[in-house]
């Protein structure tokens, strides 16, 4: 069975809010999406260039028409654009019995209007006393609640008005214009406040309050409480933000689809090293190449999810010499791995695609070996190490990737140094899997 979700909102064509973010949001939870598009904008991610507001009967019409043959188990409200528009909504989605989430769009994040002026006291009078939860933000709440709001206090005041005056049955003062050091979202519930907060992060924007409320709404269509739906509303934007994708020369777009692609990917990297690992141990004669401080096999997330070291998997605790034969310490585990961690997080600045590397004790025969077999090498000296970042904590890896691949102007399958004092000369095979890695580690030492 899949529950299904209606969004009564706005198309942006540049598929960062509107319509567009509350149906990437339905499909990050699992939620069938429905839609009644009351207003097409042409939109980008720096202005709203035209509005184009559909007729309102239309609109009615395609609430009843999902609503009548497959049914909504929850519904949001987002740009509703004017007053004919919001009496058609109004009138239409009383006539079924499911939570309305309502995000009461006024202002786009570019500056646009996004709701006539004198469509105010329609929204207020109509749509509001219909919500079981409202979600405004700073600007919104001030307008709804008539108060100015500078600090946690207001927002309080701003929701107890919206539930209390206005006839919410909750409300949702967001934070994210609030200028507080944390995102933190007031909400008034059956005569409670609660908080939601979360650290303010800097990332991409647009479309955050779309995204919030439909993530409200397909967690109500799922059935989960009004506040067990906000506080994963709450995670699942916090995420969507410091994971979105610079796209475009303005505000940038909230990524839902780190919500579901984070796990996914985190499982077919796992899976992937695993399999990897075994093919590894297997290989007759390993053993004479493993380094002193042992050898690890590394794979990272795609580019725009790997940020630290616990976006890299490896193997806990090294592979070592196990008499004669090498063998995992521990298990495959994210965040397990320092050195190579950092070593592919810099490669993959140069290069997205390239996202598994493995280390090798070093040996002149092999780098001799992979020049004449073709395969891109360079190195680093670190005696070379400028001081300035001899004396920043773990600047000399980065520093030493990024000479290698300036050195050659080029994408290297192998970079190499030759230690210093304390330090054990090294190579490290690059490739954009761990398969791609072990079929170069095979070319050299078969
Ligand atoms: N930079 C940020 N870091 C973390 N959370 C944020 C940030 N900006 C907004 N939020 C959170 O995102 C949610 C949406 O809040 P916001 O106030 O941005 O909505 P909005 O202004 O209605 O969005 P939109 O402009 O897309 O309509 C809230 O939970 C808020 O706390
Ligand atoms: C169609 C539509 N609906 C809502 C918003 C608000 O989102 P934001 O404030 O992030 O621009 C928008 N820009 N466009």
């Amino acid at each position: 069975m899949i529950r299904k979700a209606l969004t009564i909102a706005g198309s942006d064509s540049g598929g960062g809010a509107g319509i567009e973010a509350d149906l990437k949001t339905y499909s990050a939870f699992g939620v069938h999406g429905l839609v009644a598009i009351t207003s097409v904008t042409a939109q980008n991610t720096q202005e709203v260039r035209a509005i184009h507001d559909v007729d309102p009967e239309v609109v009615a019409k395609q609430i009843e028409a999902v609503a009548d043959d497959i049914g909504v188990d929850a519904a949001k409200t987002g740009m509703l654009s004017n007053a004919e528009i919001i009496k058609a909504v109004a009138k239409t989605v009383k006539k079924y019995s499911f939570p309305l989430v309502v995000d009461p769009v006024m202002i786009a994040k570019s500056g646009a209007p996004l709701l006539r002026e004198d469509a105010m006291d329609a929204l207020i009078e109509k749509i509001i006393p219909l919500a079981k939860v409202v979600t405004p933000n700073k600007p919104e709440a001030e307008k709804l609640s008539g108060i100015r709001i500078e600090n946690l206090e207001d927002a309080r005041k701003a929701a107890k008005i919206i539930v209390e005056e206005l006839g919410a049955e909750s409300a949702i003062v967001k934070g994210g214009h609030l200028g507080l050091s944390e995102a933190v979202d007031v909400f008034y519930f059956n005569g409670e406040f609660k908080e939601y907060r979360a650290p303010f992060v800097d990332g991409c924007t647009h479309g955050t309050g779309c995204s919030f409320s439909a993530a409200i709404a397909a967690n109500l269509a799922k059935g989960k409480e009004l506040e067990e739906a906000v506080r994963i509303a709450k995670e699942f934007i916090t995420m969507g933000i410091y994971y979105g994708a610079k796209i475009g020369y303005g505000h940038c777009p909230v990524n839902q689809n780190a919500w579901i692609e984070i796990p996914a990917e985190k499982w077919r990297v796992y899976e992937s090293l695993r399999n990897a690992i075994k093919e590894l141990v297997a290989i007759e004669n390993l053993p004479q190449y493993v380094p002193e401080v042992g050898m690890n096999f590394v794979y990272a997330l795609p580019r725009l999810y790997a940020r630290s070291k616990d976006d890299v998997a490896g193997v806990k605790g090294r592979i070592v010499k196990f008499g004669s034969a090498v063998k995992p310490v521990g298990g495959v585990e994210f965040g397990a791995s320092d050195h190579l961690a950092r070593a592919i997080l810099t490669y993959m600045n140069f290069f997205p695609e390239t996202r598994s590397v493995l280390n090798l004790k070093y040996s002149e025969e092999l780098i001799k070996k992979a020049s004449n077999l073709g395969l891109r090498v360079s190195f680093y000296d670190r005696r070379e190490e400028p001081e300035e970042i001899k004396a920043q904590e773990g600047g000399t890896i980065p520093w030493g990737i990024r000479t290698a691949i300036e050195r050659i102007n080029g994408k290297p399958d192998i970079i190499y140094h030759l230690g210093n004092w304390g330090k054990e000369a090294m190579i490290l095979i690059f490739g954009e899997t761990p398969q791609v890695v072990l079929r170069k580690l095979k070319m050299l030492i078969e």
